[in-house]
C-alpha cells in the first residue's frame, strides 16, 4: 500500500459530445483538472461554456465520450453504472440549486435517508443532529422541504451533500436563487466544509462564490480559458 497523498479529484483529457439527429454539440473538449483535499475550486464561464457537463462528469452522474475522471485514486469513468454509484456514495456529496431533498421526507429524514444508503456497516463522522446543527437548522428538523425559506432548503441541501462523509463536494450553482446574505452563509460554510478536508468544487457565475475559491478556473465554449492553474 502506498502512503503518497492521492489528489482528491484528477480529471484527465474530458471530452462530452451531445447528438440530437445531424446536431452535435462539443460541449467538453479536452478538459483536465487536479483538485487537492482541502482546496476549493471555482469552475465560472458563460450560460453554455459547459460548467455542469464537467460537474456531472466530477461527480460520476455522467460518462464522458473521451479521458477519464478519478477521485481519491479510484477510476469513476468507464465502469458500470452499479459501480460508480457505489463509489458516488462512498466519496461524492452533490449540491445542486435545488432538488436536492425529498419532498415527503422532513429534513431529518433527508440527511438519514443519505446515511442509511450507505449501509449500517459505515459509521457516519457526523450524526445527523451534528450536521443539522452544523448548517443551523436543528430547530427545523421536522420541517417538510417546502416549509423551508430559499436559504433553509440551501442549507438543508448542504446538510444532505455532507451527510455521506464526501471526499468530494460537487456544488452545481448552489447560490443561484439566494440573496448576498445566504449566499455568504453557504459559502462560509463550503469553506468550512473544505477546510475540514473535503475537495470542493463549485460552478457559479456569482462573483461572491469566486472571491471565496482557492482557485477560479474559467471554461470557454467547452475548453478552459487561459489554462493556468487548470491541471
Ligand atoms: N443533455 C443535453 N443534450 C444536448 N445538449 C446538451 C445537454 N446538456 C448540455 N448540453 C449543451 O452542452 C453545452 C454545455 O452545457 P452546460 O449545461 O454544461 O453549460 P453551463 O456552462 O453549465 O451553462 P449554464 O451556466 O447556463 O448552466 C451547451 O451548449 C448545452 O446546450
Amino acid at each position: 500500500m502506498t502512503t503518497l497523498r492521492q489528489p482528491a479529484v484528477v480529471a484527465h483529457d474530458l471530452y462530452r459530445f451531445y447528438r440530437a439527429g445531424d446536431e452535435e454539440t462539443l460541449a467538453l473538449r479536452g478538459v483536465s483538472l487536479t483538485v487537492a483535499a482541502g482546496e476549493l475550486v471555482v469552475v465560472a464561464g458563460p450560460s453554455g461554456s459547459g460548467k455542469s457537463t464537467l460537474l456531472a462528469l466530477l461527480a460520476g452522474l455522467d460518462e464522458p465520450d473521451g479521458g477519464h475522471v478519478t477521485l481519491a485514486g479510484e477510476r469513476m469513468s468507464h465502469r458500470p453504472e452499479a459501480r460508480r454509484t457505489l463509489l458516488r456514495r462512498r466519496l461524492v456529496g452533490v449540491l445542486r440549486q435545488s432538488g436536492n431533498l425529498v419532498g415527503h421526507l422532513d429534513v431529518r429524514g433527508n440527511v438519514a435517508l443519505v446515511q442509511a444508503l450507505r449501509g449500517r456497516s459505515v459509521r457516519p463522522r457526523r450524526a445527523v443532529a451534528d450536521l443539522l446543527a452544523l448548517v443551523a437548522l436543528s430547530a427545523r428538523a421536522h420541517a417538510l422541504p417546502a416549509e423551508l425559506s430559499g436559504g433553509e432548503l440551501a442549507r438543508a441541501g448542504l446538510a444532505v451533500a455532507l451527510a455521506g462523509d464526501p471526499t468530494v463536494l460537487i456544488a452545481d450553482e448552489p447560490t443561484g436563487e439566494l440573496d448576498l446574505v445566504n449566499e455568504r452563509r453557504v459559502l462560509g460554510l463550503l469553506r468550512e466544509v473544505a477546510a475540514d478536508g473535503a475537495a470542493v468544487v463549485v460552478a457559479s457565475h456569482s462573483a461572491e462564490v469566486a472571491a471565496a475559491a482557492d482557485r477560479v478556473l474559467r471554461l470557454t465554449d467547452g475548453r478552459w480559458a487561459g489554462e493556468r492553474g487548470a491541471a
